[in-house]
């Protein structure tokens, strides 16, 4: 599918959306209930990633396509490799068999766990026999994603023994493994996490508990960047958030005042509102903690004629496509002035925008939403525009909720 988008033609959009929950905390969520079942989880992410994990975690035997789910592919890693009883492929799409598992998979064979790779060494597929495991120390580089790292502490409370990991190198996205580690101490997990140190008790059991699942943090920095692109007054309302999430990406409220954005939590509710158009003309940032707004944040930087000089984007060449070179393609089509390296981003201020730039998405779905807001600048389409279903299926019907022009080309 592909998509035309124009601005709306009254200037300043005010309206109201509901965001479906955080995908990150509903993964989690979904690989503690397979072990707890006595765990409800409310406001359950509808994205993609959601829906292959609730499939793949119910097999017992044979194949689980986890398509472009990250967070499935190295959560489902650990759980299956535990299940002692349960033998697996575990897959996903071709992007997926360019995504590197190797750190995980080296962890858990340390455990004994019994895992081969069908195709190349150190990427999916994975043949796994789960397996009893008792070991409960593991050490593993922290540089790469920390997904590996998340997979390992989920998985935890329910061996015998528990475990504890030796984080080695830098520590990136650390906001996912304090998410995981939060969501096991709401369920009574005991943990705890000092200096480059893991540790996860052992838990047979959880009483009947319930959790909401946020609002998606990611899913909202799309909105910050229509409203930093708007006319001073306009105002979006979205829900259902709170001031003391757990999702890292909630630095967007700190980070869009750069960009003239108010941000007011109210009940359980945030409503953003462009408050001045005098934005800081250069910004500089490390994402290192909150790598999934980089796209987000450099599309609003070049929507508003701005500079950024963005650093700490070394896991952005691993995600669902290379998103440092496809900003800069991208980016670069529609007139900017950006530079790459393997890790950093630089746009330099330029006033002119392309019009009717056709943006390929690289089935990234961030792809898709962060080029989005830029229609209140210039009329843009976005190639397979379907891909938003990742992590946010009904962000076209939202767009179109705030009245811009969403026509299929
Ligand atoms: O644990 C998670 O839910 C995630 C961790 C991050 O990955 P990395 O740790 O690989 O950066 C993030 O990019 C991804 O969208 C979700
Ligand atoms: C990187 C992402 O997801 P994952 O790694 O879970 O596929 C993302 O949603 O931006």
């Amino acid at each position: 599918m592909k998509l035309y988008l124009s601005a709306p033609e009254n200037k300043t959009l005010n309206s109201a959306i509901k965001i479906t929950g955080s995908k990150s905390e509903s993964n989690r969520l979904l690989l503690l209930q397979a072990l707890y079942p006595n765990i409800k989880i409310e406001n359950l992410s509808n994205s993609d990633d959601a829906i292959v994990m609730q499939k793949g975690i119910k097999v017992s035997k044979g194949e689980v396509d986890i398509h472009h789910a990250g967070t499935a592919m190295r959560f489902l890693t650990t759980y299956f490799s535990c299940q002692d009883g349960k033998e697996v492929v575990l897959t996903g799409s071709k992007r997926m068999t360019e995504r590197p598992i190797g750190v995980l998979v080296d962890a858990l064979k340390s455990l004994g766990a019994d895992i081969t790779y069908l195709e190349n060494s150190g990427y999916p597929p994975l043949h796994i026999k789960g397996k009893k495991i008792t070991t409960n120390k593991v050490s593993l580089p922290a540089n790469i994603s920390s997904q590996y790292i998340s997979s390992l502490v989920l998985t935890a409370p329910s061996l015998d023994n528990g475990l504890e990991l030796e984080l080695v190198g830098k520590i990136t996205s650390v906001p996912y493994i304090k998410m995981t580690l939060a969501l096991l101490t709401q369920i009574g997990v005991e943990n705890s996490f000092e200096g480059n140190t893991i540790k996860v008790a052992p838990k047979k059991s959880v009483s009947n508990t319930t959790l909401v699942v946020e609002s998606d943090w990611s899913s909202a920095s799309y909105f910050y960047s229509i409203v930093a692109m708007s006319a001073v007054g306009t105002e979006i309302t979205l829900s259902a958030y709170k001031k003391d999430s757990l999702q890292g990406d909630s630095v967007l409220a700190d980070i869009y005042t750069d960009f003239g954005v108010e941000t007011t939590f109210l009940d359980a509710k945030v409503v953003l509102k462009k408050i001045t158009d005098k934005e800081t003309q250069e910004i500089t940032k490390d994402l290192s903690n909150a790598p999934d707004i980089a796209q987000t944040i450099a599309v609003t930087v070049f929507g508003l004629g701005l500079g950024c000089h963005l650093t700490g984007l070394h896991t952005l060449k691993i995600k669902e496509t290379d998103r440092l070179e496809a900003l800069k393609t991208e980016l670069t089509k529609l007139g900017a002035s950006i530079t790459v390296t393997d890790k950093t981003l630089t746009i330099k201020p330029t006033t002119k925008i392309n019009k009717d730039i056709a943006i390929d998405t690289y089935n990234d779905h961030r792809m898709g939403m962060a080029f989005a807001p830029l229609a209140l600048k210039t009329n843009l389409f976005i190639n397979d525009a379907g891909v938003v279903s990742k992590s946010y299926p009904d962000f076209w019907t939202d767009l179109k909720l705030l009245k811009f022009g969403v026509k299929e080309a």
